[in-house]
């Protein structure tokens, strides 16, 4: 019988397929793939890891010996798994990162960042930020998180992000959760050890964190900041001049009064406001009635004191109700727009990602300095 002869052209455009599940760029491209050797049906090939502990290897193996085995007339394949030298792990960095700095604040930046800020703590902000990242990841958009809450981590949590960040030279590569990159300094602490930092130091954390980790091209990338209108929030607008806010508060006149004051710092740091976003509006109980456990209009009146106050509309994005799924969800790392699509809250979640994604990404938005004559 005889054999089909096997192309070593095949054989390369199926291990151009195969993607490095953290760099999300094929292998071929980041120089790990070593040497490939066809011999009859057999094919051997050596593919290079970026570090010795890389916590992929075995995904990266088995995705190599699975296209591998699609090729026709392939019968055996040998895979051999090496390490990078730290000159090919210095022209990988090279590669993927030419210029150093905050990719997401050069001009040419099309990554859209949004800055997800709220008066008071706890009213869901980390929650809504993590489901409009995995929503919008479920739409095939690339979606990174910072999770620029150092006092309050809890990003990772409710991603179900249980991956550590990997380390390449002074390169970060971010674990991914749902599709979603995601970088926290929960990952940097043991256990869950307080977090007792200042502001030049959380000013440091930050700059690290958006200039060292490698999240390739994003169309948009979510920063989770502390509640209230404290050194992150600022520093933002220093490194991020492009940041957009998007307010979180409750239905609560209390809650709306410290969201507007949240929302009015982009007044002096000359940020545009994205929207307002209420969550624990009504909830439905089982007889159908809604209960407003925390009243009723927040979300309405921080909208409008904030296009008041910075002379620029400012929408109510969406009113996400309590919903004891969400809660669930964030609880059991898998947001309820994965877990529970049809939930109420979920529901109320993609309108607002619908919202987001219909804003253009890029230029657009940018503040281009001119002054009108006359
Ligand atoms: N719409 C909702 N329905 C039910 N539970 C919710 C809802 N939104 C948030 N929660 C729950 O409320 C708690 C606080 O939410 P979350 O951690 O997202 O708030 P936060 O504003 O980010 O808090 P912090 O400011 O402390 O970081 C969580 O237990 C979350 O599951």
């Amino acid at each position: 019988m005889s054999r089909t002869p096997v192309s070593e052209d095949a054989v390369r455009a199926a291990l151009h397929g195969v993607i490095d599940p953290e760099l999300r760029r094929p292998i071929d491209e980041l120089g790990m793939l070593d040497s490939l050797t066809v011999d009859g049906g057999t094919v051997t090939v050596r593919v290079l890891l970026t570090i010795a502990g890389c916590p992929l290897r075995s995904t990266i193996e088995s995705d190599v010996r699975e296209a591998l085995g699609s090729v026709p007339g392939v019968e055996e394949t040998a895979v051999v798994l090496d390490v990078m030298t730290p000159e090919q792990r210095q022209a990988l960095r090279e590669r993927l990162r030419p210029e150093r700095g905050i990719p997401f604040s050069r001009p040419d930046s099309l990554t859209k960042v949004y800055a997800v800020a709220s008066g008071k703590g706890g009213v869901g902000k980390s929650s809504v930020t993590v489901n409009l990242a995995c929503e919008l990841a479920a739409r095939g958009l690339r979606i990174g998180i910072v999770d620029a809450d150092v006092h309050g981590f809890s990003v990772p949590g409710l991603l179900g992000a249980t991956g550590t960040p990997t380390q390449v030279d002074d390169m970060i590569l971010p674990p991914v959760a749902h599709g979603v990159k995601v970088i926290s300094i929960g990952m940097f602490v043991q256990g869950n050890q307080p977090v007792a930092w200042r502001g030049p130091m959380l000013h440091r954390a930050l700059e690290q964190f958006l200039s060292d980790v490698y999240f390739g091209d994003l169309d948009v990338l979510f920063l989770d900041l502390p509640p209230g209108t404290g050194d992150v929030a600022i520093s933002v607008s220093q490194l991020l001049p492009r940041a957009e806010l998007l307010v979180v508060t409750t239905p609560q006149a209390a809650a709306a009064e410290v969201a507007e004051r949240a929302g009015s710092v982009s007044a002096q740091t000359g940020q545009t406001v994205a929207g307002v976003i209420e969550n624990m509006s009504g909830l439905t109980l089982p007889d159908g009635t809604v209960m407003e456990v925390f009243g009723s209009g927040g979300g309405q009146r921080v909208a409008e004191r904030l296009t008041e106050g910075l002379g620029a509309r400012v929408e109510l994005l969406g009113q996400v109700p309590l919903d004891v799924a969400l809660r669930e969800g964030g609880d059991a790392g898998v947001p309820i727009v994965l877990g529970h699509p049809g939930s109420p809250a979920a529901v109320a979640l993609r309108a607002v990602a619908d919202r987001l994604a219909a804003r253009p990404r890029g230029l657009a938005g940018l503040k281009l300095g001119v002054t009108p004559l006359g």
